[in-house]
This record gives structure tokens, sequence and C-alpha cells, in this order.
């Protein structure tokens, strides 16, 4: 069977750096096994999904590289949804509640109070068909939810003694063996009073009909994994394999959500940063692997191991990116470059890429750096000292054509006419070159400049 993954955001904000580590460790498996990547918008939630985000999370998986063999629509799929909800409620697996939220909060809180763990008690499996009517016609309707294995065979929730039909285990791909006892939940509800469908029935009907084999998520779902496996079960599909991955968190050990937008792709990427540098921090965070820019998505592919990914969060910083993106840039060829200078409007030929980019943090410095060679430069308030040695280098200037050697010869001169030497030569050079401070070597940058600039910075 073809290894088919499937990364299953909900469109309801924008991708987060966190949201990008389940995406790519799902497509990097795809693409190691020869499998399929699906991408799978689970906008159930129809007041809080839009076409919108939807439409951004295509986007911005595309801006990293990934692009889907499939995309699934759940709010294309509710009557399936309602075809495989009405069977179970047939085979008594989906059973009909009428409480309401103050009810269950208030049963819960007597639990508790008691030391008891807050698991429902399953008090409407007794409901009679006349008990039904009144409930109804209170205004009730009732929410359906899944009678989770243990009871199969007849026990109430709540007894004690050991119960292997109730503990759920599998081996993870990520934590090893994995086991899940079913008594410490409540039957999960699977479909709200007003019809509308929770995360976890559409999931599993989905995973069974687009053959998922692996299912690889953040560790977030470890619990809701051992109910779809009863889910899965019930419902006669194969069940798949299970990797439950560490989330990403910001150094102070918080969570990154959609809703509040931090980290999101989309910022980073206004920010100017490398799709590859930001999918190497997003995937390499919190694994064995060293944390370095990877140049490729299949060079990445080779180092994920879900094996070799910590059981730790995965800790993000930052401020690791802008280091990360350095080198990328550091390392890009002229060809690479040449689209994103040409938006930029900073393309002035291989020379200057290969003069700056030892200076960049992101490609958008170019700008920076383009002015500074196309000028005018806004004239440094200089002492009188300083201008007669300026004057005195701007006299010694050979004439054009320039090549990377002229700036030694022409410095030589200089040294040799005014006795400076070492930064008294080279810094009062580079502020007048410039305007700055530091910056690519001078040599690269004289030609670049050209005689009459030279000239006129130099007066
Ligand atoms: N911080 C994180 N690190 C790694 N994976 C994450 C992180 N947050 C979410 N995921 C994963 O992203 C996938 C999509 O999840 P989902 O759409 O629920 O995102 P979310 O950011 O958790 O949601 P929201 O903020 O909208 O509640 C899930 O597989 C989930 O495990």
């Amino acid at each position: 069977m073809t290894p088919t993954v499937r990364f299953a955001p909900s469109p309801t904000g924008y991708l987060h750096l966190g949201n990008a580590r389940t995406a790519l460790i799902n497509y990097l498996f795809a693409r190691r096994n020869g499998g399929r990547f699906i991408l799978r918008l689970d906008d159930t939630d129809r007041e809080r999904s839009t076409a919108a985000f939807a439409d951004a999370i295509l986007e911005d998986l595309a801006w990293l590289g990934i692009e889907p063999d499939a995309v699934v629509r759940q709010s294309d799929r509710f009557g399936r949804y309602d075809q495989v909800a009405e069977d179970l409620r047939r085979s008594g697996a989906l059973y009909d509640c009428y409480e309401t939220a103050e009810e269950l909060d208030y049963r819960r809180k007597r639990l508790r109070a008691r030391g008891l763990p807050p698991v429902y008690d399953r008090a409407a499996l007794a409901l009679t068909n006349d008990d039904r009517a009144r409930l109804k016609a209170e205004g009730r309707s009732p929410h359906w939810r899944f009678l989770l294995p243990d009871a199969v065979a007849g026990s109430a929730k709540g007894t004690t003694g050991a119960d292997d039909a109730s503990v759920v285990s599998w081996t993870d791909l990520v934590r090893g063996p994995t086991s899940v006892d079913l008594r410490s939940l409540s039957d999960p509800v699977l479909v709200r009073a007003d019809g509308s469908y929770l995360y976890t029935l559409p999931s599993v009907i989905d995973d069974i009909d687009l053959g998922i084999t692996h299912v690889i998520r953040g560790e977030d779902h470890v619990t809701n994994t051992a109910v779809q496996i009863a889910l899965f079960q019930a419902l006669g599909g194969p069940v798949p394999s299970f990797g439950h991955h560490n989330l990403l968190v910001l150094a102070d050990g918080s969570a990154m959500s959609k809703r509040t937008g931090t980290l999101s792709l989309r910022s980073l990427r206004a920010e100017g940063y490398e799709p590859m540098a930001v999918a190497s921090l997003a995937v390499l965070v919190g694994t064995s692997e060293a944390v370095e820019a990877v140049a490729s998505l299949d060079d990445l592919a080779g180092r994920v191991d879900l094996a070799h990914i910590s059981r730790a969060p995965a800790r993000f910083d930052p401020s690791d990116i802008a280091g990360t993106n350095a080198e990328l840039v550091h390392a890009m060829d002229y060809e690479a470059a040449r689209p994103r200078l040409d938006t930029l409007d900073a393309d002035l030929g291989p020379a200057f890429w290969e003069a700056i980019r030892a200076n960049l943090t992101v490609v958008a410095d170019a700008e920076a750096w383009r002015d500074v060679v196309r000028g005018p430069l806004a004239k440094p308030a200089g002492d009188a000292q300083d201008a007669a040695f300026l004057a005195a280098a701007r006299d010694l200037l050979p004439p054009e054509p320039w090549d990377a050697a002229s700036f030694r010869a022409w410095t030589q001169a200089v040294s040799a006419a005014t006795g400076k030497r070492g930064k008294a030569l080279f810094h009062p050079l580079r502020v007048a070159m410039t305007g700055r401070e530091d910056g690519p070597e001078l040599a690269k940058l004289m030609p670049l400049i050209g005689f009459e600039e030279m000239s006129a910075r130099l007066s």
C-alpha cells in the first residue's frame, strides 16, 4: 500500500511555525517513502473557518515548498458523515444524551469533590423512550456520544477490575509503546445538539476513506488517538500507524496558536526570511540532529527520522532565525538570488552580489547596499585633517577600468603619500566610500562605485 499521510489544519487563522513542523514532518515522511501527502482542511466549524484562511494555508505551504498530492475539504463531505453517524446510531455505538452544559458541569464538580475522575456516568444509556419524549418536549435536542469499548460487554462506567478491552495500545512512531486507559475518559461527544460535528468522527471517516496509512501529528492529539483507534475499530476501518511528535513552543514554554498569530509563516515571510531557513528550524529544533540551515527539502528529508524526535517540547528561540537565514543567504549563488534582487530593484550584477552577500541577514538587506553603491551618499561631517587626507586619496585614484586589484594598488599609493597605515588608512576611506563603519570588502565595492562617485565621495 502506498504510504499516505495527511496534514489537517483548521482554516481558522494563519499557519504558524508549529503547524509548519507538523506539515513538514508529514511531507518529508511521504517524500522519503515514495508516498502521498494530502492536505485536509478541517473546516467543519463554519463560523470560524474561512475560504481566505484556506487559500492562505495553500499559499503558505507552497511557499515552504509543499505541493499536496490532493486537497480535501471536510465541508464537502457532510453527507458522508451523516450516513456514517446514522449507521453508528443504529448499532448503538452512538447514543443520545440530553444533559445541559450546566448539568454536566455540576456532575463533574461533584465527582471531583469526592476525589473521583470527572468521567461521564453514561446516565443517558438508561433513558427510556418515554424519557426521551419528555426531554424533547422540554425543548431539548440531543447531543451524541460514542460508547467507548469498555462497555461493549455490558459493564457500566466506573466498574473496577482489569478490562483489557478498555486499554488502547499502539506502538507510536515517535514515542514507542503507548497506551491509554479509556476508563479514564468520558464517552466523547461526536455530534453536537445543533447537529454539527466535533473533530473526531469526520477525521476518522476521512482517514479511512482517503487510505491514510500513517497519522503523524503533534502530541496534543495522544488522547484523541486512543478514542480514534476505538472508532476506527467500530467503523471496521484499517487502523493506521500513529506518530506524535513534540510541539514547538516558545522559549518561555508558551504554545503557539493560530488565534494569536504568533510566529505565523506570513509574518516570517514578510520579514524576508528564506523558506528553507524557516523549514530547517521548524523541523530540526527538538530532534537529535544539529540545528542548522539545510539547503533543500530533499536534504532535510534525509535528516528527519521520527525515532530521533525528542520527547521534551521543542523550544524555539525566535532570535535563532536571523543566524540560520544568514547562513543560507551567505551560501546563495547569484542565479538563485537574481529573481529576488530583481523584485527589490537591487540587481546590480554578479559582482555586486558576490561583494555584499556575506553582509546580509535577509536578501532584502541588499537594498541598502544598492543605495550605497549607487549613491549619492549623505556627506558625513568629517574634520579638516580627514578632509585633507581624503582629498589626497582622491587625487591618487587610478584611471578606470578598475578590477579587484585596483583598490590595493590605490591604497598602497595613498599610504606612501600620506604615511597612514592600517586602521588610520582604511577606516576614513570606508566611511567616505560607504557612509558606514563596516560592510563588504572595499576592494570589491570600489569597481562597483566607479570613478565619478568615488571622486565625489572623497571630496
Ligand atoms: N506548537 C505546535 N508544534 C507542532 N505542531 C503543532 C503545534 N500546534 C499545532 N500543531 C499541529 O498542527 C496541526 C494542525 O492543528 P490545528 O489546525 O488544530 O492548529 P492549532 O494551531 O493547534 O490550532 P488553533 O490555534 O487554531 O486551535 C495538528 O496536527 C497539530 O498537532
